[in-house]
């Protein structure tokens, strides 16, 4: 499988300088710059201490230990454990300083993805996969924070360690330092070809990790159906191949990395090699005490491990350069209520709202992941239900009904034409307000991991109690509920009590009535409900339509009924309005989508209708 087979087009990585993808992160460290700052001061102060232990053993060497002084060597030796204790403690409270600040930057940066995701047009979640959104959330921001807090801090603090050690190797002896200081350009060459390969098979890494939470996400959601059909298997095979790739690429970066801390550590090793056999010889000589020979060395050995590190601190770099432009790919989307902003302004021209009910003028819609030339999925919908009204919405599967009520609570934007409510363009509204005008019920109903209560107050929070079971009612949800184990504050949703199809649909229902919107946008709401239930929720449903303008999506002859008017939806625009009755009579594919005979979506329009439809008409309304 290809790597950006699951990834919109948008996340397929681009080349670009990790530097600038890092310096992102600006924004979010400045609140803790400060302590970040101290904690970088505080590790320089602790490499300079043990840069310091060098120089204590040189003067020991040619002091002390030559001159045979007891009380200098246990002076000495007293130093460098001073030394050493005051390096341990003075790294520990680097730690102590940035673990607090980090964790507020991870979860600032959480916090603002997860803010942002919520603003985001549906578009971008039809095309995001879900796993891939989980990653960002939360393996890339770790790895931000682990940035935040090893080699951001230490690539700064050992180039300073190794440009000081570098200065008192030069001043101890210049030629044994320039033999140390010779592998320098080699290593910076290499750590550069190094960074540029390792970029890319991180990047393929971590989006390997999102394709496989996607799929984990999937199995897990869609367990019902893998076991139903006995897809376990070739679910596990999916699963063992991505894992495969992810183990390939994670071999390859490790590959990597074994290279470059190879040259990193055979390269200086191979120079202190050599300097200490030329050293030794200048000791024989007599050109070189002792002394300044072994604090020659300990200093080179004290600058091992900063040189050796940075192999790896350019790895975790890299990654998390990665982590940021994944972060800011999904951060730079512009959320769906950025462009309504002109819009706005030009609201303020438009006046008093005027009760003109909800009207579609020359709608076109074309999904934005359509494929280029095919017609858009809706094209010159005209449609006027009036104050109070509501009109059915009929047509085959496939038509674009779904589509058409999701375009009235703005879940996409008309790309043509306009919808206004009361006479005020939607694109005009506060997206609140609008919310606030619309109530939508889907087909597919979402509950969420909360109570029965609080899942239908998520249609109007300014509801009371009295309101919550006057919508349950309405929804003929009320006795279900009752008989819940805690009533009305049992928790429901994924980590709560299953619910039926048709229970989860009549919570829906509920939530969509309980605020008393002015409009009702309602997608087949009832088809999960048997004919019992079913009568009895639309016997309810008729006090508040009554009071409402509504757009009802409708299969069954029995929801038409709710309605004054009906809309013929086909081939993506209205072609009939009219009462059922009048729509039986002169459409033919009205009929024939009422009758409930053959396949719907089969029937070219205008074709096929029912043998009576008179008679049908009648049966429907029995
Ligand atoms: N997110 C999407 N991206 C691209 N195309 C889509 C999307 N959702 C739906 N479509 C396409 O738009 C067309 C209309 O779909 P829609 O769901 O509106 O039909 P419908 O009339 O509600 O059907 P049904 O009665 O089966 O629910 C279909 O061809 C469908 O493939």
């Amino acid at each position: 499988m290809s790597d950006d087979a699951h990834r919109p087009e948008s996340a397929v990585p681009t080349p670009r300088s990790p530097v600038r993808s890092l310096l992102r992160l600006w924004p979010y460290v400045r609140p803790v710059r400060a302590r970040l700052a101290g904690a970088a001061g505080v590790a320089v102060l602790a490499s300079g201490t043990g840069l310091l232990i060098p120089l204590v053993l040189k003067w020991l060497v040619d002091g002390p230990v030559a001159a045979r002084d007891a009380g200098g060597i246990w002076l000495g030796g007293g130093l460098l454990l001073l030394l050493g204790l005051a390096e341990a403690g003075l790294f520990g409270l680097r730690r102590w300083l940035v673990a607090r600040p980090l964790a507020s930057v991870e979860a600032a940066m959480r916090a603002a993805l997860y803010r942002h995701l919520q603003r985001l047009p549906v578009a971008f979640h039809d095309r995001w996969p879900t796993g891939q959104l989980l990653s960002r959330g939360t393996t890339d921001l770790q790895l931000l924070r682990m940035f935040l807090a090893f080699p951001l801090t230490f690539l700064f603090v050992n180039g300073v360690t190794i440009l000081a050690g570098c200065a008192i190797l030069l001043t101890q002896r210049w030629t044994l330092g320039l033999v140390l200081l010779a592998p320098i350009v080699p290593l910076v060459v290499l750590c550069s070809v190094f960074e540029a390969k390792y970029s890319v098979a991180a990047r393929r890494s971590q989006d390997q990790v999102g394709d496989l939470t996607t799929l984990v996400e999937e199995s897990v959601l869609g367990i019902r159906i893998i076991k139903g059909f006995g897809r376990h298997r070739a679910q596990a095979h999916a699963y063992t191949a991505l894992t495969h790739e992810l183990r390939a690429t994670e071999l390859h970066k490790a590959r990597l990395l074994a290279a470059i801390w190879g040259v990193i550590t055979i390269l200086p090793e191979t120079a202190i090699g050599a300097a200490l056999i030329l050293g030794t010889v200048q000791v024989a000589d007599g050109d070189l005490s002792a002394g300044t020979l072994v604090a020659f060395l300990s200093t080179a050995l004290a600058l091992r491990w900063p040189v050796e590190s940075i192999g790896f601190l350019l790895a975790i770099s890299n990654e998390s350069a990665t982590a940021a432009d994944r972060y800011f790919e999904v951060m730079d989307v512009p959320p769906a209520d950025a462009a309504d902003a002109s819009a706005l302004a030009a609201a303020a021209a438009d006046g008093a709202p005027a009760p003109d009910g909800l009207a579609l003028t020359g709608v076109e819609f074309r999904y934005p992941d359509a494929p280029a030339g095919a017609p858009p999925t809706l094209r010159g919908v005209d449609l006027h239900v009036r104050p109070g009204e509501t009109m059915a919405l009929v047509g085959a599967t496939g038509s674009g009904k779904t589509t058409l009520t999701a375009l009235v609570p703005r879940l996409y934007d008309v790309t043509g034409g306009r919808i206004t409510l009361d006479g005020r363009d939607i694109m005009t509204l506060p997206r609140d307000e609008l919310r606030s005008l619309v109530a939508v019920a889907f087909e597919e109903p979402t509950l969420f991991s909360a109570t029965a209560a609080e899942n239908v107050l998520m249609g109007g929070e300014e509801a009371d109690g009295d309101g919550v079971r006057r919508a349950l009612r309405i929804a003929q949800a009320h006795e279900f509920v009752a008989a819940l184990p805690q009533a009305e504050h049992t928790q429901v949703g994924e980590q709560g009590l299953s619910l039926s199809g048709g229970q989860r649909q009549r919570l829906a229902l509920a939530r969509a009535v309980v605020g008393s919107p002015r409009f009702l946008v309602l997608d087949d709401p009832l088809s999960a409900l048997d004919v019992h239930t079913e009568a009895r929720v639309e016997a309810a449903l008729r006090e508040v339509l009554a009071t409402t303008t509504a757009l009802i999506v409708a299969h069954r002859p029995s929801t038409v009924l709710l309605a004054d008017r009906v809309a013929l939806l086909s081939g993506g625009r209205v072609t009939a309005v009219g009462t059922h009755q009048q729509l039986l009579r002169e459409s033919a594919e009205y009929a024939h989508l009422m009758s409930g005979t053959g396949p719907a979506d089969s029937a070219p329009a205008g074709a096929a209708g029912p043998a009576d439809p008179a008679r049908t008409a009648e049966e429907t309304e029995r």
